[in-house]
């Protein structure tokens, strides 16, 4: 299956770039759904009702702030981990398009995404573990880290680099084939949503909006349960289990297949506006590129 239309190849700078504004919009329109997303994952016992209940609670015990805890470590993370990101899709693409005069294929466009995720896990595997840890620690009595740089030190003096990625192979298995699909809803939707005669690359601010943030919820249907099990293997403490199969058996048992899907609606509340500003400020960004700097 071939997409419609051939992409104008932008340079992997100014993807690096592009990306990089992206994740700074993801950021700031997704962080406090993050919050929730993973107070929600890894309660014990019931302590939130739903979505609904733990925003309630967070802001009534933590103000809005509290939704807004652990953003030291993705602010540091999400920036580069994105612009890595739109960088890896665009030399994946290259690398297998190899003539730009022939339209890429669907295929193609995700195996491109997939490699993006091979090349991001390498940020996001610690940026993840910091930022779980930070968000789930109790704000009642004496807090264990004062933000992420202590986090990252302590992790590292005391377990040394092990400790800091330690959920590595659940991130990948986490983002290698929801980055694929990611690239791809959001291509295929770009292309369905361009009105016929008319080019993709000038979509409409809100059939961008419409295109990122429903790539953005495809992405988690399917991230989801590596997610979870990866957000409850990054927070237990050591030896709590025997590899990843153990925490998949452990959570099947305490809590069911539901419990795969945990934090769903927040997830979903989340992707949409977030990924939606993601995809939208790398467009313009790329747009204010191209025209400040035409031959890069
Ligand atoms: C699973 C995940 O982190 O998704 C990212 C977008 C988001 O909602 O944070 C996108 N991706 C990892 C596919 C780059």
């Amino acid at each position: 299956m071939e997409a419609v239309e051939s992409d104008r190849r932008a340079s992997p700078l100014k993807n690096f770039v592009a990306g990089g504004v992206g994740g700074l919009c993801l950021l700031f329109a997704g962080h406090p759904l993050d919050t929730i997303k993973v107070r929600l994952q890894t309660q014990g016992s019931v302590v939130y009702r739903g979505t609904y209940d733990c925003l309630r609670k967070t802001v009534f015990k933590e103000g809005v702030l509290g939704l807004y805890k652990g953003m030291g470590a993705p602010l540091a993370g999400v920036t580069p981990m994105m612009a890595l990101n739109f960088f890896g899709f665009g030399l994946g693409k290259e690398l297998l398009q190899r003539d730009p005069t022939v339209p890429i294929t669907y295929t193609q466009i995700c195996m491109a995404g997939m490699l993006a995720g091979v090349f991001t896990t390498v940020i996001v595997a610690p940026g993840e573990r910091i930022k779980c840890l930070l968000q789930t620690q109790s704000s009642a009595g004496r807090l264990k880290y004062t933000g992420p740089v202590d986090c990252g030190l302590r992790l590292y003096k005391e377990k040394g680099i092990c400790s800091v990625y330690k959920g590595t192979v659940l991130t990948l298995i986490r983002d290698v084939p929801s980055n694929g699909i990611y690239f791809l809803t959001y291509d295929c939707l770009k292309q369905h949503l361009t009105p016929d005669g008319e080019s993709v690359h000038q979509l409409s601010t809100s059939r961008v909006l419409l295109a990122g943030g429903v790539a953005g919820m495809v992405n988690w249907l399917i991230a989801l349960p590596a997610d979870v099990l990866k957000s409850n293997y990054q927070t237990a403490a050591d030896g709590r289990y025997q590899g990843l199969r153990d925490v998949l058996r452990t959570l099947l048992r305490d809590e069911g297949a539901r419990a795969l899907y945990k934090g769903l609606s927040a997830v979903m509340l989340r992707a949409f506006p977030a990924n939606a500003a993601c995809f939208l400020g790398f467009e313009v960004a790329l747009k204010c590129l191209n025209y400040i700097a035409p031959d890069w």
